[in-house]
């Protein structure tokens, strides 16, 4: 975003967008002017933000904020709820995915979605991470095989389903379910991987090993996660960004935003004043 974009989302401390930590990365999703109507209801305001390759974004913000809607935009996950429409544009590359020509199971695989509640599939371990290869024309037992174990691996899962890839899915604990379904959405190499609230079923060592995962994917992937935990905010990502009622209040460094926010509402969420 080029600095008068920048300057004119800014009016001087209702909002501030600070990009300076993206030098270096590119920047995988732009949303542009982006508005959303669940009818005749706003719940998406001009909404303007870069989303940076190789970095986590934590969207946070008191419920009902929009924070879901947003995040689910990017895989056109709103399509399915009638009523909803929206104006602006949102750029992954140089396409609009909002754009009615998109394929939107492309997209999915582009940008894959990890749910609070984990949500294989009832199938084996093994079927719910070839399940996606399948249907991308992968049909070889070797590759196929070669691909589940880099993806279990990729989501550290292998050493702990190794021996047990031919049962049934829903008989690991809620922590490892989680990690299979990151390592299904990593297994057909999407470039963005949309986390909404992926440890709040979980306890705290599978939230750690998720975090833990989410530290390492960063490495390959555009990670954008929704959480209203404050402290898992501020540890597992690089960006964040505050919403408040529709409207993207304070993006920027996580480390500046928790410790001198530039927007007094950001330092009230911060703080706990409410939300
Ligand atoms: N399917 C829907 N139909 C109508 N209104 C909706 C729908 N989903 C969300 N909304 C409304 O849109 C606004 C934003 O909701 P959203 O779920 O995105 O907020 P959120 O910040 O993710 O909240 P939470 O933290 O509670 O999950 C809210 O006013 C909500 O009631």
């Amino acid at each position: 975003m080029n600095k008068e974009t920048r300057l004119s989302l800014q009016s001087p401390s209702e909002q501030w967008y600070d990009d300076e930590g993206l030098e270096g990365h590119d920047i995988t999703l732009r949303v542009r002017d982006l508005d959303l109507f669940y009818g005749e209801a706003q719940a998406l305001r001009g909404v303007n933000i870069d989303f940076a390759d190789r970095l986590v974004t934590a969207i946070i913000g008191p419920s009902g904020c929009g924070k879901s809607t947003l995040l689910r935009c990017f895989n056109r996950m709103n399509d399915v709820v009638g009523g909803c429409s929206t104006r602006g544009e949102i750029l992954l590359g140089n396409q609009d995915i909002l754009g009615s020509e998109i394929d939107v199971a492309e997209l999915r695989r582009r940008v894959g979605m990890v749910f609070q509640k984990p949500n294989p599939f009832p199938k084996s371990v093994y079927e719910n991470v070839a399940y996606g290869l399948r249907i991308r024309g992968i049909r070889k037992r070797r590759q196929l095989d070669e691909r589940v174990e880099w993806a279990l691996r990729a989501a550290s899962l292998w050493d702990e389903v190794k021996g047990r890839l031919g049962e049934p899915a829903f008989g690991l604990s809620g922590g490892q379910q989680q990690r299979l379904v990151i390592a299904r959405a990593i297994a057909v190499e999407p470039e963005v991987i949309l986390l909404d609230e992926p440890c709040s079923a979980l306890d705290p060592i599978s939230t750690l090993k998720v975090e833990e995962l989410i530290n390492e994917l960063k490495q390959r992937y555009t990670i954008i996660i929704v959480t209203h935990n404050m402290q898992q905010a501020a540890r597992v990502s690089d960006r964040t960004a505050f919403m408040y009622l529709g409207e993207l209040i304070e993006y920027g460094d996580t480390d500046q935003v928790f410790t001198n926010p530039r927007v007094k509402r950001t330092e009230d969420y911060i703080t706990g004043r409410y939300g």
